[in-house]
């Protein structure tokens, strides 16, 4: 392909990736994105979209088999594993044919920087591409990491792009790592018939979470028969007669025909040339809140940047990395604080769902986090049973709602829900933790009867209010 000079290029067609270089280009920026795999990046085929693939059939099914006078059947393994291929088989043709519906030229190959202003594009037969561009964005995304734990390189272990994409449930599974990865796919395995065991090296799962959040969990994976080890970790792992044997540092031993490792990411900034640009390779790039790393040319957005690691910030900074570009390209100058040239919410607001059950879906600070920050905070909690729409939802419903507010402002500066649906209950809490709404006026917001968005109001009263 002939050499190529744009004003914005972008190394990572991701989900973030996509959405930088369409944000540029639709306000009339000509752009150009490389990829080395499948465009829609990770969370498309491996992460985000088959696992929950994965996880809604049986998250329904605990539902319906939490009702009485409703039967649901055994889970066909083979129905949900189409139908997560239905929405995450390893084919990007309609991904690369909505780039190029957009006017962005896709380059397909590995992409490095080669100086300022300067990427190189090694494509699959050896020949390469030269970019320019006024604008480089770095949304590489994130690999897997490996604890040095002996033999961990020769027994085959999985990362979450064979869980993601399994094609046989195995009838056991070890998990090593109890964050996010590991309760949701601890969840999804045992459900779908295999027997989990899942080590964490911590006193707790999911640690940035409620305490009480990961307490729930933990009782309801156990419920579900997970072997549930905590405070400990893998030493050494071995493969005999088909079977991965791990050694924990207590002395016992757990077994499993597979092993996932979930143990956390690290940033695809490796091998992408920055020590040509007088940047470390393999760290996080440190971008500011205009999601700038050098100058006005190197921008870095999504897991491969110091932002946090979840798809919906990933393209929030993505949108603002556009603007940012768009706004320098037209020599106009850049706003502030919740202007559409900051990541704001990055500091205060970042909401995540993790789609286990109990689902678990929060905002902003836990009450130790804001405590941490020197925060004059107070956390009120409400069982969501308590109020009529989660008893309807699902006899003895099993959740609770928090929400932790600062005392000085009274604004709520986080909030946790924890129960069954409780995903979309959400994005009310970022509303009021961005728009800083008083919690006198939130009096005003009417919960409407009878839903479970009623614990807002018992988490009013029980706040004085
Ligand atoms: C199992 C799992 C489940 C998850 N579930 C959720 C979820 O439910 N919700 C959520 O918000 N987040 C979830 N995440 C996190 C989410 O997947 C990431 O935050 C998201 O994928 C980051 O997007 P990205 O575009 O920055 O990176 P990626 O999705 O990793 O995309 C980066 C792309 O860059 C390409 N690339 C890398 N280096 C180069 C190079 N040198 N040249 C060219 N191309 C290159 C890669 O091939 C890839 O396609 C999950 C993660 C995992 C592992
Ligand atoms: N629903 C979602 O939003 C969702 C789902 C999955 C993943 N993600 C994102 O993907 C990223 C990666 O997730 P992850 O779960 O791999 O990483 P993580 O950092 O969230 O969790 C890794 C866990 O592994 C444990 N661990 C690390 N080394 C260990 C060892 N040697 N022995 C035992 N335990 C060990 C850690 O204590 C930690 O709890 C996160 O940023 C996460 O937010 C998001």
């Amino acid at each position: 392909m002939a050499d190529l000079d744009v004003d914005v290029v972008v190394i990572g067609a991701g989900p973030v990736g996509e959405n930088a270089a369409d944000r540029a280009h639709q306000q009339g920026l000509s752009a150009a994105i490389v990829e080395a795999g499948l465009v829609g990046g990770e969370c498309s085929y491996y992460a985000c979209i088959p696992s929950k693939a994965l996880l809604r059939p049986v998250d329904l099914k605990a539902a319906v088999d939490r009702m009485p006078g409703v039967a649901s059947g055994p889970v066909d393994v083979a129905k949900v594993l189409e139908r997560r291929d239905q929405f995450a088989a390893e084919d990007d043709s309609s991904q690369a044919d909505w780039l190029s519906g957009a006017g962005i030229t896709l380059l397909r190959g590995r992409g490095r920087l080669t100086g300022e202003r300067a990427v190189e594009v090694t494509h699959d037969d050896g020949t390469t591409t030269s970019v320019t561009a006024r604008a480089v964005v770095v949304a590489t995304g994130s690999v897997p990491t490996y604890p040095p734990i002996d033999g961990i390189a020769d027994v085959g272990a999985w990362t979450n792009r064979d869980a993601t994409q399994v094609k046989d449930v195995p009838s056991s599974l070890l998990i090593l790592g109890g964050g996010v990865v590991g309760v949701e796919m601890a969840t999804a395995y045992q459900r779908l018939g295999a027997q989990v065991t899942l080590v964490q090296h911590g006193e707790r799962l999911v640690p940035g979470v409620e305490p009480e959040a990961a307490r729930r969990l933990q009782a309801s994976l156990e419920a579900d028969g997970v072997d549930v080890r905590l405070g400990t970790s893998m030493t050494a792992v071995r493969r005999s007669d088909g079977a991965v044997t791990a050694t924990l540092d207590d002395g016992s031993e757990v077994t499993g025909d597979e092993l996932l490792v979930a143990a956390g990411r690290k940033p695809a900034t490796s091998d992408i040339g920055l020590e040509t640009v007088g940047l470390e390779p393999g760290k996080p790039l440190p971008a500011d809140d205009t999601t700038t790393v050098l100058a006005d040319w190197l921008y870095a957005v999504g897991d491969a940047s110091t932002g946090a690691k979840l798809t919906h910030m990933g393209k929030y900074q993505a949108r603002i990395c556009g603007d940012v570009i768009v706004a320098r390209a037209r020599g106009q100058q850049l706003g502030g604080r919740y202007s559409h040239h900051a990541t704001t919410a990055e500091h205060t607001a970042v909401p995540q769902v993790i789609f286990t059950d109990p689902q678990i879906a929060a905002v902003g600070y836990t009450e130790d986090a804001a405590r941490a920050e020197g925060l004059p905070v107070r956390s009120v909690s409400y069982e969501i049973g308590n109020v009529a729409g989660g008893s309807l939802q699902a006899d003895g419903y099993d959740g609770f709602a928090t929400i932790v507010v600062d005392t000085e402002r009274e604004v709520i500066v986080g909030a946790t829900f924890v129960g069954q649906d409780v995903a979309d209950m959400v994005h009310a809490a970022t509303i009021a933790v961005v728009g800083e709404v008083p919690l006198s006026r939130l009096w005003h917001a009417v919960p409407s009867f009878p839903t479970m968005s009623e614990v807002w109001l018992r988490l009013l009263e029980t706040y004085g209010l």
